[in-house]
């Protein structure tokens, strides 16, 4: 099994390189230069960029319980296709994944018909109920990457901090979804000029801002690695510049939507444009661009929430939140965010692989010689219009139908075999 990628501009964050050169690849590690002979695979890669296969830290895959939703196949199928070599994916399963053998469901299952590499997140309390902790070391022996309640905040600040103690005990990060409830109550889109227009009750800022304030004082005091999940506000940005200079252990993520749209595409009562948090002003997709810029902004993960048809088709006050993002991230990113010259193709890269390697402790995210062969080839120009209908995924919510994107993924490699390719 040999493979060579050549001609390509290789971009590797671990290292900061970013120049042309050839990638060589051996019984699925990447290796030292070696002669091609019969046997050996050439793929092209003039003109494109080849980078460490993606990593996305935050997705739903919805199995077990929610399998008219997404599957561990499907939301795999839909990670190739976006160009991701690994998901970590969120417990809010049916049952959630709170116990060991949850978390050995999900990796036998990925093992049987994951495409991609699966890292499975324990949930921080017992059904993610914020009543008692889970049983947090067992899960993490059983391959837990990290721990979160995520689709729910953990509300009590004392059963938060005792997690944190535990999780800095097993070297293991919390992911926070940062929402105080009596804040957010009731409230299904950002709270402002928009949602008075619309007549529909908001979430305000402060239901963001309030919860990412008190889970940095909880890791400052207990140094447990804190993760805040899809940051959308400009407090927020602002509370974990801060932390981080005083030498807070927090990391966070923002997500493709919020750094893309305002609460302006919830006009017409559009329920694909429905999520938590919600999108929000102008000055917040300002702030999280510049939080990006600056590296307050570790990751960009999509919160990759399918839903089924028959449950956004409904009333915007009815319809659940969440959206899809594994197939459009990429083209997000590039078209967003690289060809605007707000980040560098090798500060996109480190958010999209590098960090998210490194918060979670998988050996990822570099193309080093002896790293695993996962490999995205990304084409920075190809540009396509998007379509639901072509998604992998069994979710079609998305608000970016009809965009066009330029910077898409071309080919996905995982352990040096091909999961995706367009040519
Ligand atoms: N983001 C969402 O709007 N929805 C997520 C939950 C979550 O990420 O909080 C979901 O599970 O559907
Ligand atoms: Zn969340
Ligand atoms: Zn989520």
């Amino acid at each position: 099994m040999k493979l060579i990628i050549k001609g390509g501009r290789v971009i590797d964050p671990a290292v900061g390189k970013d120049e042309p050169a050839d990638i060589y690849v051996r019984d699925g590690i990447i290796c030292a230069r070696f002669a091609e002979d019969e046997d050996t695979q050439i793929i092209d890669a003039t003109g494109k960029l080849v980078v460490p296969g993606l990593i996305d830290m935050h997705v739903h895959l919805r199995e077990p319980g929610y399998e008219a939703k997404e599957t561990i196949a499907t939301g795999t199928a839909a990670a190739a296709r976006g160009g991701f070599t690994g998901v970590a994916c969120m417990p809010n399963t049916d049952p959630v994944a709170d116990n060991r053998f949850i978390i050995e469901f999900i990796n036998k299952r990925a093992a049987e018909e994951g495409q991609v590499n699966v890292y499975p997140i324990g949930a921080i309390t017992r059904g993610s109920r914020g009543g008692e902790l889970a049983e947090l070391a067992d899960m993490r022996d059983a391959g837990a990457v990290a721990f979160s309640d995520d689709g729910r905040p953990v509300s009590d600040a004392g059963l938060m901090r005792r997690a944190m103690q535990y999780c800095k005990m097993l070297g293991v990060p919390v992911i926070s979804h940062c929402e105080e409830q009596t804040l957010a109550a009731g409230g299904v889109m950002h709270e402002g000029y928009q949602s008075t227009i619309l007549g529909l009750k908001g979430i305000p800022a402060s239901a963001e801002e309030v919860m990412v304030a008190r889970d940095i004082i909880l890791a400052s005091e207990t140094g447990c690695p804190l993760h805040i999940a899809h940051v959308s506000t400009a407090g927020s940005v602002a509370l974990i510049r801060e932390a981080k200079k005083r030498g807070c252990p927090v990391t966070a993520e923002v997500t493709p939507h919020h750094f893309t749209l305002t609460d302006q595409a919830v006009t017409h009562y559009n329920t694909a444009a429905k999520v938590n948090p919600p999108l929000r002003g102008e000055a917040d997709v300002q702030a999280v661009r510049e939080g990006l810029a600056d590296g307050t902004l570790d990751v960009i993960a999509t919160d990759h929430a399918p839903h089924t048809y028959d449950e956004k088709n409904v009333e915007f006050d009815l319809a659940p939140f969440g959206l899809v993002g594994l197939e459009t991230a990429v083209g997000l990113v590039w078209t967003e965010l690289v060809h605007t010259g707000i980040l560098t193709p090798l500060q996109a890269v480190a958010k999209l692989a590098l960090h998210p390697a490194r918060i979670l402790g998988i050996d990822r995210g570099t193309l080093a010689e002896g790293s695993v062969a996962d490999i995205t080839v990304i084409d920075p120009l190809l540009t396509r219009q998007v379509d639901p209908e072509q998604f992998a995924s069994k979710g079609k919510n998305t608000p970016f139908a009809g965009r066009t994107l330029q910077g898409l993924p071309v080919i996905t490699i995982r352990s040096g075999a091909c999961i995706y390719t367009t040519i």
